[in-house]
């Protein structure tokens, strides 16, 4: 059934006519339904394929017969009848058929024959043996009655009379296919390869139910002929439902005995006995060499289709390593795109940095070397370079005094060189909530060349300039006030002395602690704050 094809399921099941019926893709109609012009010839071979434009048409054939003689409930009881053969009532039939047909008495005289349509079908891929008229009619009585269950006439017509007219009008002779099966069914869409290796297997078919054929029970020859005609057909029935079978391997299911199969039938006959019937007929070929070379197709058939497998998962793969390449090419361009950002970011904070420096030195930044690097450091500093950078109190400052109540503030602090023999450095504390400005002061601190001795020079905005000196080891810096000079007005309590230390702490961190004695206080801790780096 064209199941891919909506707009022709329709037809097909509008022709079909069965009530509460969905097709699978294991259900088959007979080709008998099919008008000649429905086949085309392939051809390689002149193998007869379903046109794609298929719909099945011939449904009257058994009421446009009986129609004319008002036989139309007899013949479908006739073909039940027909079918009853199968069933194992050949006593019943027998007497209906055709003379000449091959379910005739006569076994022997007509062994031959039947032995060679049947290995014809083998190798022809056919499910019917063509030149049986009588199998023919049965299949189609059959199917009438599989669209009209329970329409039994009464009248007592030949079922050889109906398979006469559908073969003269359905047929399409000996040699084409009345499978009926589209390889469409047995093929996974959308592989030609597939299409065509499923394709090779019609020619096992027959074959394959050839190998199965010895297990069907031990009867008279002539009665077993004329199930092996039948059954190949429609399996008794034109709308045959297989059960599952694997779609590449498209191996045929044994046809369903059918509703009508006595259950005798279903007790294997030994396969050597079956072997020794098939024999019986002087075929030049034997039917287990049919077998043999049928299977042998079939396996190579089946290995056709594991290359479609291996290319297809190929294919696969290369198509899920093209999008992985795919995303890391967006991956890609998305980093480039940040770098970039990144880039021109770096560029603006250049641009600003030019802006700021122009605006502190409005007038002298054109003396300024156009070099963007910073000065060279003077060696005379380095024991002190542990010092430079830009800090900020973190935590805040800690202020006490005997004559205070312990307070906190927020201090900056630079200190840097422009390569000459000194740092230069400022100290800006801020109320920590108001960000007021509080006590500020900047200098200059100096080394005594080769030696360790350092002389820190300070101005405050309190109105103290002092000099202190001191030593440098390693990372710390003690010094003690040398000198302390006030302008006139200075507020009182003055302060006479003043000891600090600068150390680099394990973790980086710039300490520094400031003691003083006022006129009215010994030498007391008035600052201890810890400075983070926040820039180089
Ligand atoms: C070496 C630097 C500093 C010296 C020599 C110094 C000296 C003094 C002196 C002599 C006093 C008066 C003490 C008293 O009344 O008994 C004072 C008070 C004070 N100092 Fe400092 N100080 C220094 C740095 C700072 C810093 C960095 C801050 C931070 C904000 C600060 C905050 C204060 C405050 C809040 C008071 C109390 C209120 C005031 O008198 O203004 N001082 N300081």
């Amino acid at each position: 059934f064209p199941l891919k094809d909506s707009k022709r399921l329709i037809q097909w099941l509008k022709a079909v006519q069965r009530d509460n019926w969905t097709p699978t893709k294991y259900s088959f109609l007979c080709s008998e339904h099919f008008t000649k012009d429905s086949f085309s010839k392939r051809l390689e071979d002149q193998h007869r394929l379903l046109k794609p434009t298929a719909v099945p048409s011939i449904f009257h054939l058994t009421e446009k017969k009986r129609e004319p003689g008002g036989h139309g409930r007899a013949r479908r009881k006739d073909a039940s009848k027909a079918s009853g053969i199968v069933k194992g009532h050949p006593s019943t039939a027998a007497g209906k058929v055709a003379p000449g047909s091959s379910s005739s008495s006569s076994g022997n005289s007509m062994a031959k024959p039947e032995s060679r349509m049947l290995k014809r079908a083998a190798l022809q891929g056919e499910a019917v043996p063509q030149a049986d008229p009588d199998t023919v009619g049965r299949g189609q009585v059959q199917g009438s009655l599989e669209r009209t269950p329970g329409n039994q006439g009464e009248a007592e017509t030949s079922a050889a009379d109906s398979h006469d007219q559908s073969a003269a009008s359905s047929s399409p002779g000996p040699g084409a296919d009345k499978s009926g099966i589209s390889v469409d069914d047995f093929t996974p869409p959308g592989s030609g390869a597939c299409k065509f290796i499923g394709s090779l297997h019609s020619y096992s078919f027959s074959s394959k139910h050839s190998r199965e054929r010895p297990s069907v029970p031990r009867e008279p020859i002539d009665r077993k002929r004329l199930k092996r005609d039948v059954e190949p057909s429609c399996s008794g029935n034109s709308l045959a439902q297989s059960p599952p079978s694997s779609s590449l391997t498209a191996t045929p299911q044994k046809p369903s005995q059918g509703p009508s199969a006595p259950p005798t039938d279903v007790t294997p006959k030994p396969a050597a006995e079956a072997v020794q019937s098939e024999h019986s007929d002087a075929s030049p070929m034997s039917i287990n060499e049919v077998i043999l070379s049928a299977s042998g197709a079939c396996k190579l058939i089946d290995s056709l289709h594991s290359y479609c497998f291996s290319a297809r998962q190929n294919k696969s793969q290369v198509c899920c390593l093209r999008e992985q390449v795919e995303k890391k090419n967006g991956e890609l361009k998305s980093l480039r795109q940040r770098v970039s950002r990144s880039d021109s970011q770096v560029r603006k904070l250049r641009e600003k940095l030019d802006q700021l420096r122009r605006a502190s030195f409005p007038y002298l930044s054109g003396l300024l070397p156009p070099s963007r690097e910073p000065p060279k450091m003077n060696p005379v500093v380095e024991p002190l370079s542990w010092m430079l950078g830009t800090w900020l109190s973190d935590p805040p400052g800690a202020g006490t005094f005997p004559t205070l109540q312990p307070f906190q503030y927020l201090e900056e602090v630079h200190i840097s060189h422009v390569g000459q023999p000194m740092l230069n450095f400022s100290f800006n504390s801020f109320h920590p909530d108001t960000r007021k400005p509080l006590h500020r002061e900047c200098g200059f601190i100096r080394l005594k060349p080769d030696t360790n001795k350092v002389a820190f020079v300070s101005a405050q905005n309190t109105g103290i300039v002092e000099v202190e000196e001191g030593e440098v080891n390693g990372q710390e810096l003690c010094i003690a006030s040398h000198s302390i000079a006030r302008i006139s007005f200075a507020k009182e309590p003055h302060v006479e002395q003043i000891t600090r230390k600068f150390r680099l702490n394990s973790e980086g961190k710039l300490e520094q602690t400031v003691s003083m004695a006022t006129t009215t206080q010994p030498m007391t801790q008035h600052l201890r704050v810890t400075y983070k780096k926040v820039t180089p």
